[in-house]
């Protein structure tokens, strides 16, 4: 698979070393907007830029019907006129605010969770999300996947940064060294806490997970998630 990677800092480096050891071709390592020539080898589009660059870049590759997987966090407003484009153009797009399997999973545990304690009413309920200083947006990417399961099987109705109050789930942002990724749910009653938690060593698992789904795209048509490559 010929593979042109958008956006060549800490993650596009390491997806390089991982595409190359799964036997695919880097075609373009790009630090700008791509166009119909950088684009002109590739089956398919790594992109992990900044929140500034995310929507001109997969537009482009879209407009040039190459498949997306987009692992950039911090533009969501404009997802979903990029899905419009890929419908309209016959392509293929992907948006993981977390390729690792590990968070995938804790996805799904989480999920799970929430509707059991949707049941109670003696916990409430708050996030935290501890991420390296040079991290862009914040809450991360991530930790609005995760508020949005809750809200999907809570009494919670919106997130919001740095407090929870009533119907608004808190989301805490810390930001810290050089940590590569920490998402924690909180469950606090007067009595206890529940808590569950993901750490990620390094930046490997993202990495992977980015080029299992690129291998997976190719060839598909229409607007996916992780939950489809990975079936959960
Ligand atoms: N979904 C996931 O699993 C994960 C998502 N992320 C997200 O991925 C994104 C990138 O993270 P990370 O690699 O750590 O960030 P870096 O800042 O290390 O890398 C960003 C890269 O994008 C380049 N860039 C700047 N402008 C453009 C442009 N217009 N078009 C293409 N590339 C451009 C930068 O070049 P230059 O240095 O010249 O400015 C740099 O090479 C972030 O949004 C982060 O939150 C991170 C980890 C996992
Ligand atoms: O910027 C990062 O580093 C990360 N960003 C993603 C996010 O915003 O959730 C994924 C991971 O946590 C690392």
């Amino acid at each position: 698979m010929k593979i042109a990677l958008v956006g060549y800092g800490k993650m596009g480096k390491i997806i390089d070393e991982i595409s190359l050891s799964r036997g695919h071709e880097v075609v373009a390592r790009l630090k700008e907007t791509p166009n119909r020539e950088s684009l002109k080898d590739a089956d398919v589009v790594i992109e992990f830029s900044n929140p500034e660059a995310a929507f001109e870049n997969i537009k482009v590759c879209l407009e040039n019907k190459i498949p997306v997987i987009c692992g950039t966090t911090g533009w969501l407003d404009k997802k979903p006129e990029i899905e419009r484009i890929a419908a309209e153009q016959n392509s293929a797009f992907l948006y993981g605010s977390n390729f690792s399997l590990g968070v995938n999973l804790f996805f799904a545990i989480n999920e799970k969770l929430a509707k059991l304690m949707n049941n109670v009413d003696e916990y409430q309920c708050q996030l935290e999300e501890i991420h390296h200083i040079h991290k862009k947006d914040a809450p991360s990417g991530t930790a609005i996947s995760i508020a949005e399961g809750i809200i999907e099987n809570s009494k919670y109705e919106a997130w919001k940064l740095d407090e929870t109050k009533g119907k608004e789930l808190g989301i805490f942002a810390i930001r810290e060294d050089e940590v590569p990724g920490t998402h924690s749910v909180f469950y606090r009653s007067e009595v206890d806490e529940i808590e569950i938690k993901h750490t990620a060593f390094n930046r490997n698992g993202f990495a992977l997970g980015a080029v299992i789904a690129a291998e997976w795209i190719v060839g598909k048509q229409g607007v996916f998630s992780m939950k489809d490559v990975l079936g959960l």
